[in-house]
């Protein structure tokens, strides 16, 4: 679970701040098991023989699961990974972590690093709980006196309680985690590399790890995050990276990448219509999760486009995974071109709405007796939560406002009636 990298790995830079330099990565695979093997001995012949191994061409069956990915990783810095399955994240974090080598580029390293991932990954499982933390924790390099120290913090922290001299083959895959989560964070890494770990513990326990997290980082602590959900990462990270098929899409900024990947996901949603977006389904609910929006005609039909004038309902369908008594729904439309000017900022409390949401599928409607926006192309960010407690959110709900007969050259829509009085004089 825990691998500690020695200072040969360590980033030669003059900037000390960096502490993980990833270049021009590739890393191929092979699909057919006979002759992956049969390519790995012929490696391991070539490499023995002083030859040169064709590392950056792919043989017969072979694959990118990552090709000519850079990065860095800067101290106390939160990164967040997003792609969907197969997109090279774990084979990513696995190659930083130094349990695969690269086929061609390279990793450096600086401090350090805690790899968070795999389940239970490291712990011998006949042992007990308590023996494994010992062991983990001085493979680290943490004499037996600083373990001691932070012993009963660990334990604390893990929420194990008696199962603590049980063997960990014994443990559900959440004690696990909980028990890998504790010894991590509590040898104060330099680097935390953590997959989709947090995803299995209950919500209190996944908050305290976030708080955990976030104080580590305050201390100089950098991470990786990998999660499927974007909710996660937005909230941690405040710079991403974005995997596809091995490549790197994007990086930057967590809203800006969030947005290009939710984008990507929506248009590969095979059986979504125009103007309707499907969200993934999310493997870490925190109660409540956006599953689609879209908008319906006056008639409750489901359209394309709402059209300036025009009455619509704009609608946000949710899965809702215990009962949420006032649920505030926000919605944050801004025009897609120019300077993305926000023009419409609403939610649910403000309009002193309780949105009261029963468990199972719900669809949320905010009525728009005329939809107010002029002609143009938007982009919405869409959260809901209760007070305080944040559920889901989803950075990108692009859609188009059409023309209609009402609609003019102005800078706003403004609903209205016509009449005429006859005056006595
Ligand atoms: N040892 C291996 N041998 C062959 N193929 C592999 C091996 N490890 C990973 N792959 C393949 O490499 C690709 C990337 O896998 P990886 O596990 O890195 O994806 P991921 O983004 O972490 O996916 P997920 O979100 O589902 O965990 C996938 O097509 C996977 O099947």
């Amino acid at each position: 679970m825990i691998k500690l990298i020695e200072s040969e790995t360590s980033v030669n830079s003059p900037d000390t701040e960096i502490l993980i330099s990833v270049d021009n990565v590739s890393k191929k695979f092979c699909r057919d098991l006979k002759q992956s093997l049969l390519y790995g001995l012929q490696d391991i012949a070539a490499e023995l023989s002083g030859g040169n191994r064709k590392s950056d061409t792919l043989r017969r069956k072979e694959f990118w699961a990552l090709k000519d990915v850079s990065f860095q990783l800067k101290r106390g810095e939160a990164l967040g990974l997003v792609g969907s399955n197969g997109a090279g994240k774990s084979t990513l974090l696995r190659i930083i972590s130094g349990l695969i080598k690269p086929d061609t580029g390279r990793v450096k390293v600086r401090g350090r690093l805690a790899p968070l991932i795999a389940l239970g990954a490291g712990f011998n499982p006949i042992l007990t709980g308590r023996e494994n933390i010992y062991a983990n924790m001085s493979i680290l390099g943490l004499s037996t006196q600083k373990i001691e120290e932070r012993f009963e913090e660990v334990i604390e922290f893990s929420e194990i309680g008696d199962a603590i001299d049980s063997p960990v083959q014994t443990y559900s895959s959440g004690m696990a985690a909980r028990l890998g989560f504790a010894c991590a964070v509590h040898i104060e890494p330099d680097i935390l590399l953590i997959d989709e770990v947090l995803a299995v513990g209950d919500i209190s326990f996944r908050m305290k790890c976030y708080q955990k997290l976030a104080k580590l980082r305050e201390s100089g602590t950098a991470f990786i995050l990998v999660s499927h959900n974007p909710h996660v990462i937005l909230n941690v990270c405040e710079n991403s990276i974005y995997l596809a098929k091995g490549e790197l899409i994007s990086s930057g900024e967590t809203e800006t990448v969030v947005c290009q990947y939710e984008e990507d996901l929506s248009l590969g949603g095979r059986d979504a219509p125009p103007g309707v977006m499907i969200l993934p389904e999310k493997p870490q609910s925190l109660g409540v999760d956006i599953a689609s929006i879209y908008f319906k005609d006056g008639q409750g039909k489901i359209i394309e486009a709402p059209r300036c004038g025009e009455p619509a309902y704009f609608c946000v369908e949710c899965q809702v995974h215990r009962p949420v008594e006032s649920a505030n729904l926000g919605v944050l439309i801004s025009t897609l071109s120019g300077q993305n000017e926000r023009v419409l900022y609403i939610t649910s409390a403000s309009d002193h709405e309780t949105l009261n949401l029963l468990p199972g599928r719900v669809e949320i409607q905010m009525q728009m007796p005329y939809c107010c926006l002029l002609p143009g192309m938007y982009n919405t960010k869409i959260y809901i939560k209760e007070g305080v407690c944040s559920f889901d959110i989803v950075e990108s709900y692009r859609f188009a406002v059409k023309a209609s007969k009402v609609s003019s050259k102005s800078l706003f829509y403004q609903p209205r009636t016509w009449n005429v009085i006859s005056k006595e004089l």
